[in-house]
Order: structure tokens, then C-alpha cells, then sequence
């Protein structure tokens, strides 16, 4: 069985994956993003290539190469580098299995295929198993995220005897609200030593009671901050603290999520937040419009998100000013 280095616990950032005004992959600003996770918001696991770093909308090649950008930037910065490597092609997410392997990722995450549809647990277990043989040494870890993929196996129902099937399996990346289900599956293996990673941000402080051992999420990359001192005051046990800090979250994510909000968005407001850019998302994702960085920006503001100082007003003019050539929010 694979042993991590130690379990991948707290918080998890899943990166954005920064293009360049023409659509390419802009690696040259990777090794700052990285400085920026650690330094800035005290994040030090990632999660490359995921739903916000847009790994499905990827080439092979380009996902290869995003995630030795991050291992190699990241080596001795950060603790763990999780890659997703699920694909609709078994032979791709093999392939990309076995390079994570090679290029000495922590752990890696799959999503179930979502074209030709696994119909019940264990033909979707057959699939995973299948891409988790390829990398016999690496952390194995199931990416359950059912609004996106429509496949609505319960994780609890997967995890049972999981283990005998996956040998490196080590946990779930969890991107749902029912906490009935995510519940179940801390319940029913706690003597396991499991990560079970909550991702729905704005929800987090239920999960953490419910028995969270850490989270990966988009919103961390610029709300680490404020979402580790969440954690801290619940590790402590001041839970009108926790209360106040996810609070104070959730009135950002319910803004934008009115606004309407996804990779679009979030690559405009980590552009605002961090000074870095992160430019436009690949299509069929649209650049988010003019309209909406204004608001995030005066909402970011007034919830102490974002100090005048912190704005990189250089980088921000210029994804305006391309922003407004496709006023669209995806
Ligand atoms: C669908 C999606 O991208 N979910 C992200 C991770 O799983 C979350 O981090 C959300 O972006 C966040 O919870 C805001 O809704
Ligand atoms: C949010 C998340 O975990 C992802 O982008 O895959």
C-alpha cells in the first residue's frame, strides 16, 4: 500500500491554470503563484489541473506539462501536489497516471467519466482501479463531484470495501452539499485514516463537524487567509469565531454566486486578489465581463478581502480591457 509522506490535511488550493492573452499556457508566472499561495495566503497543497484549473479542457500534452511546472516550482515550498488525472480515455488518464508517478506528484485524483457513464459502484470502482494500477506507488484519491460529472453513485456506497479493490486508495475529494452522504463516509471509515477533503467552500465550518480533514476548493486561493483562521478557531474550539469567519465567506461566495460564478470568475478575481494573471479561460468558458469585476472588486473591498495596496491595478487593466471585448460571464 502506498504511504504518504503524511496524511494531506488543511487546506488545498486548486490552481488556476494561467493562459496568456492568446490562449496558451502561461507557465512563466507559475513560480510566483506558487510564493503567493505560501506567503500570502499560508497555503501549501494544491490541486492541479482540477475543475478550476481546467485539466478537462486540456490537452494531454499541456496537462503533462502544467504538472511538472507545479512539482518542479513547488519542490521544497509546498507539502503536497495532488494531480487530477481522470479523462474519458482510460489509456489518457493512465498515461497521465504514470507521468504523475515519474515527475513525483503526492497523490493523485480522479473523476468519474462523464460521457459513457459508469451506471452503478462497481463499474466505476473497475475504471478507477484501472488508472490507480498505473501509479502502484502514488495516494489514490476519488474526485466526487456528481453536478458536474451527473454521475450520482453515492461516495459511501463507493467506499465501501474500496480499499480491497484500490489498494492506494486514500481518500475523497467531496463536491457536494449532502452532508448525510459525506457524513456516512467518515463515518464508516474512521479507523481507516482517510482524507476526506469537503469541497464546497462556502459550506466548510459543516463539514469540519462532521468530521473534514482538510479541503480543496478554488476559493482558496485568495481567501486562504481568511478560511485558515476559520480552521484555526474551530481547532480551538471558538466556534462563534468559526461561525463569523465562514459568515463572512459565505457573504462574498453568495454575492458572486448571484452574479453568476465559475473558472471564469475565479481567474478574474485571483487576478485582482493576487497582482498575478491569470488571463482568459479556454473555451467554451467566456472571459468574465467588465461588469462583474466591478462588483467583486467594491464586495472584495468592503469585506476587507482586498486592501488598495494589495491592487495591481497593471495586470487588472489589462484583463479589462480584453474582458470587455467578450462581455460574458460562464
Ligand atoms: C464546482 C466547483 O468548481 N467547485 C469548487 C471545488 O470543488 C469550489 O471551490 C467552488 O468553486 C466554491 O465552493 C464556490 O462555490
Ligand atoms: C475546486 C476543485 O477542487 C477543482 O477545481 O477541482
Amino acid at each position: 500500500m502506498a504511504s504518504p509522506k503524511k496524511q494531506l490535511q488543511g487546506l488545498v488550493a486548486a490552481t488556476i491554470t494561467p493562459m496568456t492573452e492568446h490562449g496558451e499556457i502561461n507557465f512563466s508566472v507559475i513560480g510566483q503563484y506558487v510564493d503567493y499561495l505560501v506567503e500570502e495566503q499560508g497555503v501549501k497543497n494544491i490541486f492541479v489541473n482540477g475543475t478550476t484549473g481546467e485539466g478537462l479542457s486540456l490537452s494531454v500534452s499541456e496537462r503533462r506539462q502544467v504538472a511538472e511546472e507545479w512539482v518542479t516550482r513547488g519542490r521544497n515550498k509546498l507539502d503536497q501536489v495532488v494531480i487530477h488525472v481522470g479523462a474519458l480515455s482510460l489509456k489518457e488518464s493512465q498515461e497521465l497516471a504514470r507521468h504523475a508517478a515519474e515527475i513525483g506528484a503526492d497523490g493523485i485524483a480522479v473523476i468519474a467519466p462523464f460521457f459513457l457513464k459508469p451506471w452503478n459502484k462497481d463499474v466505476l470502482i473497475n475504471f478507477l482501479k484501472e488508472v490507480a494500477a498505473a501509479a502502484p506507488a502514488l495516494p489514490f484519491y476519488y474526485y466526487h463531484i456528481p453536478a458536474l460529472t451527473g454521475v450520482k453513485i453515492r461516495a459511501e456506497e463507493l467506499l465501501d470495501g474500496i480499499q480491497d479493490k484500490i489498494p492506494t486508495f486514500q481518500g475523497l475529494k467531496f463536491s457536494d452539499t449532502d452532508l448525510l452522504d459525506f457524513g456516512q463516509c467518515v463515518d464508516q471509515n474512521r479507523q481507516r485514516q482517510f482524507a476526506f477533503l469537503f469541497g464546497v467552500d462556502e459550506q466548510l465550518l459543516s463539514a469540519l463537524v462532521m468530521g473534514a480533514t482538510g479541503a480543496v476548493g478554488s476559493t482558496y486561493n485568495y481567501l486562504g487567509k481568511e478560511t485558515n483562521q476559520m480552521l484555526e478557531a474551530f481547532e480551538r474550539k471558538d466556534f462563534s469565531s468559526a461561525l463569523n469567519h465562514q459568515f463572512c465567506i459565505q457573504r462574498f461566495i453568495n454575492f458572486v454566486l448571484k452574479l453568476g460564478f465559475g473558472v471564469s470568475q475565479t481567474k478574474a478575481i485571483m487576478t485582482l486578489v493576487s497582482g498575478i494573471p491569470m488571463g482568459p479561460p479556454r473555451p467554451p468558458l467566456q472571459k468574465a465581463s467588465r461588469e462583474f469585476i466591478d462588483d467583486a472588486k467594491a464586495k472584495l473591498k468592503s469585506l476587507g478581502f482586498l486592501s488598495s495596496t494589495d491592487l495591481k491595478d497593471g495586470n487588472l487593466e489589462s484583463y479589462i480591457a480584453s474582458a470587455s471585448l467578450s462581455n460574458q460571464s460562464v
